[in-house]
């Protein structure tokens, strides 16, 4: 396919078009027939829009059933009787960037000669339904099919909550005699995740795409099933909800905008949608594109898009419509946040804790903003939930900042190669055999937690994180390194025990393989043989002049090699340094840093508050700790049964003994809590979403750090919710609870300097009185 269409001739213009075409119509059999997406919507998309560019460039190309003319799905199906609708249902067109926006703008207030308003919605995700209403009295629901006749599912309808059979005439205004609405029917996202649960704990599928999931579970036939499957059916379909946004046929509604026939069928009974909001010129409608791009994960049903529409009823007849879309109204497409690659393999990875997790290697795409190569499947059950097979393509989703997710995969696309994931009996690492921890788990461990390498590793990781001793240098790449063996001795360290005794002279030497950073693959040497570095020591050439004497450099055996000779690399001196500094970081990073199942900053805080040093809550017994504020019964018993193995007390031992400070100095011993002081004490935050400048975990731990209380969902006893792109259902609790919500800067701000730091609240934008009261995330 050629980058441009400009330097195509008139016949490969044409075998191009009739390729896409092709396959266009293929892509489209497959989603309004089957509730199948064979490609992505972009994709999709993409096709489409290159189709609209050759017969741009040559017109006589285009033909009257060109997918660009015609809207989606098929007339006839074999399920559902036909039903004709009494006025075409359109599609929409698309534009992809506000430029093209401000186009489509242009163009509309120059063809109408006069200014307009615009009615901003947003454009849900699901599949759209036409209501015919008689006399007020729903007479039938039918799918859009080729825009003149759809398919007759009046039956399904009745089952979805909200949709009213009878419409209730309020005020002065007349139910007229025939009315079409139409709407889009699905899954809230809520809805969707409950029912994946559902079909999780019954061992069944997960459904990888809500919009046709919401197809399907509309589109099914009661005849032929039995009594059970007829109730699930039910079921799902007493999920779907439905939100008007628009009308067919209706003879002079008695008002003048789009905006006021949703506020008249609302006041019919008919549910229409609390987003939307009406702009007095195209900038507003900007605005409110670039608001939703943001806010994309805070609404309760998903989003493809904003719908901009002219609000007023007389241009809609003035201006008109093509063959498929009003010129009226446009969709203005959001950057996808779902794709499809290829499955390559499952890996099984051991964690810090030894879980072994199942994740998916794909070949890499771009997705929501970020090249994505592995997601999790958290566990063989999982994996089977989701059905994916090696080799199959499959749906991935990356929701703003939130961690990539393999959906499902696209069952109709394999062809007979795709294997099985088998979940290994034994430790990748170790070749431990795997179990539960307890009877029942799903969740499959390396028991052989003091030595397995991927164990080890974990923990040394865990030390240098942010929410331990927070040691720069010391992260995934150096937690490998001083983990490996040095060939022929054994690693630097093999278990975190010898973290503090480490020396330049032990990690001087090590080196580690190169990996390609596109591929994973270790990279080779002239040689053919994997390539090293080193990266605790650097190369220097004797005629870069005189020897610089280097802080530690002194005691470290330089490697003479000709005209080379190596030093310690800066990041080796830090790493050294940092780890020295950490020996008398506060109590609770240093709990922090043990890795005790449960104890983690939060309970980590009140453990050192309460007791003063490690001494003091090894002495106390499981009831005392159970007692202190913040630590409870389990981590009480995580605390016990830590401190009953052996080679636990041997890291307190040695770390002790190198000088690590495992007390509070000043602290009075146990029961006298040293609180206090701290810019946030006695305030509770929610931090949500992605937070500039702070990790997840980060996060949580600044808010400890500071003296607050960091609470993981809000409630009214909440004083601040720091919220971020990707906050999801927490945010319109909060605003519906009426909470102070500030963002990334507010929160660094709170963190220095206390709330007095925080001016007045802002007014809350768009209170959302739809929000559903289960958070999703
Ligand atoms: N992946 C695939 O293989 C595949 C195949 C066919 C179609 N598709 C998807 O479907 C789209 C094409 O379908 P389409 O023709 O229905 O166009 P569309 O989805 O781009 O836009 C038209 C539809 O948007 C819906 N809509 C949602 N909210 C609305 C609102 N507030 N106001 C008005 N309408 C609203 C209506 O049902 C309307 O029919 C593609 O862009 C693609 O996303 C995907
Ligand atoms: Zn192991």
């Amino acid at each position: 396919m050629a980058d441009t269409a400009d330097d195509l001739t008139l016949d490969q213009a044409a075998a191009e078009g009739a390729g896409l075409t092709a396959r266009i119509q293929e892509l489209r059999d497959a989603y309004y027939d089957k509730d199948a997406s064979l490609a992505s919507d972009e994709e999709y998309d993409g096709l489409l829009k290159r189709l609209g560019e050759l017969e741009r460039l040559f017109p006589e190309l285009q033909s009257q059933d060109s997918p660009t003319q015609t809207v989606g799905g098929r007339a006839e199906t074999t399920l559902f009787s036909p039903v004709e609708h009494a006025e075409r249902m359109l599609s929409l067109d698309n534009v992809f960037s506000l430029d093209e926006f401000a186009e489509w703008a242009t163009k509309v207030e120059r063809d109408s000669g006069r200014a307009v308003h615009y009615l901003c919605e947003l454009k849900i995700d699901g599949l759209a339904m036409n209501l015919r209403y008689i006399d007020g009295e729903l007479v039938s629901a039918a799918t859009r099919g080729d825009g003149v006749v759809g398919e007759d599912v009046t039956e399904n309808v009745a089952f979805i909550p909200g949709i009213p059979t009878r419409l209730v005439p309020s005020g002065k205004t007349p139910v007229p005699a025939l009315m079409e609405v139409r709407g889009e029917i699905f899954f809230p996202v809520a809805a969707f995740d409950e029912l994946n649960a559902a079909q999780m704990a019954a061992g069944d599928r997960i459904f990888a795409n809500a919009r046709n999931a919401a197809s399907g579970s509309l589109r099914q036939k009661s005849e032929g099933k039995n009594p059970d499957q007829l109730a699930l059916m039910r079921a799902r379909l007493g999920r779907l909800r439905m939100l008007v946004h628009g009308i067919g046929a209706w003879a002079n509604p008695p008002v003048a905008s789009q905006s006021a026939v949703y506020d008249l069928l609302q006041s019919w009974g008919l549910p229409t949608s609390t987003h939307y909001q009406v702009k007095p010129d195209a900038q507003g409608a900007a605005d409110f594109i670039q608001h939703f791009g943001e806010h994309r994960y805070s609404v309760e049903h998903e989003i493809d898009g904003v719908v901009v529409k002219v609000d007023e009823l007389a241009l809609h007849e003035e201006l008109g419509a093509t063959s498929r879309a009003p010129r009226w109204a446009i969709a203005y497409k959001y950057p996808p946040e779902q794709v499809q690659t290829k499955l390559l393999d499952i890996v099984v990875s051991v964690g810090r804790t030894g879980r072994a997790t199942p994740f998916a290697v794909m070949q890499k795409v771009r997705v929501a903003g970020s090249e994505v190569r592995q997601a999790t499947l958290h566990n063989q059950d999982v994996v089977k939930a989701k059905g994916v097979l090696i080799g199959d393509t499959v749906i991935l989703r990356k929701a703003g900042d939130v961690i990539p997710e393999v959906l499902g995969p696209v069952v109709e696309l394999r062809d007979g190669t795709e294997r099985e994931f088998v979940m290994p009996e034994f430790c990748p690492e170790c070749g431990t055999r795997l179990a539960p921890a307890k009877e029942n788990d799903i969740d499959l461990r390396c028991p052989n937690a003091r030595s397995c390498p991927a164990q080890v590793r974990g923990r040394v990781e865990h030390v240098g994180s942010r929410g331990a001793l927070d040691i720069e240098v010391l992260g995934e790449v150096a937690a490998a390194a001083l983990t490996q063996p040095v060939e022929p001795a054994e690693p630097p360290l093999v278990t975190e025990a010898g973290m503090f005794d480490l020396t330049v002279e032990q990690i001087f030497p090590i080196t580690t393989v190169v990996r390609d950073s596109e591929t994973g693959m270790e990279k080779l040497d002239d040689s053919g043989s994997p390539k090293r570095e080193s990266p605790f020591r650097r190369r220097r050439q004797k005629r870069d002049g005189p020897f610089v004497a280097l802080p530690h450099s002194a005691e470290v055996t330089t490697s003479f090699d000709g005209d080379e000779f190596f030093v310690p690399s800066s990041n080796a001196i830090k790493l050294i340094e940092n780890i020295g500094k950490a020996k008398t970081s506060p109590l609770w990073r240093i709990l922090v840093a043990l890795s005790i199942r449960h104890v983690g900053p939060v309970a980590a805080r009140a453990l050192a508050d309460y007791f003063g040093s490690l001494d003091a809550i090894r002495a106390a017994t499981r009831d005392e700790l159970a007692a202190v504020d913040g630590v409870g019964g389990i981590i009480a018993d995580a605390l016990i049964d830590w401190f009953a193995v052996d080679w636990h007390v041997e890291i307190i031992d040695r770390w002790a003994a190198a000088g690590v400070q495992f007390t509070t100095p000043g602290h009075p011993g146990p029961g006298a809590a040293t609180s206090g002081g701290g810019t946030l004490d006695g305030l509770t935050i929610v931090a949500t979403g992605s937070l500039e400048g702070f990790t997840r975990e980060g996060a949580l731990e600044a808010i400890i750090a500071a003296g607050g209380k960091a609470a993981s969902s809000v409630s009214k006893k909440t004083d601040f919710v720091a919220a971020g792109p990707g906050a999801g259902s927490k945010l319109p609790k909060a605003e519906a609870l009426g909470l102070r919500i500030i963002n990334a800067e507010q929160f660094a701000l709170l963190l220095a300097e206390g709330p007095s730091a925080l001016a007045e609240p802002e007014p809350i934008a768009e209170p959302d009185p739809d929000v559903s009261e289960e958070p999703s995330d």
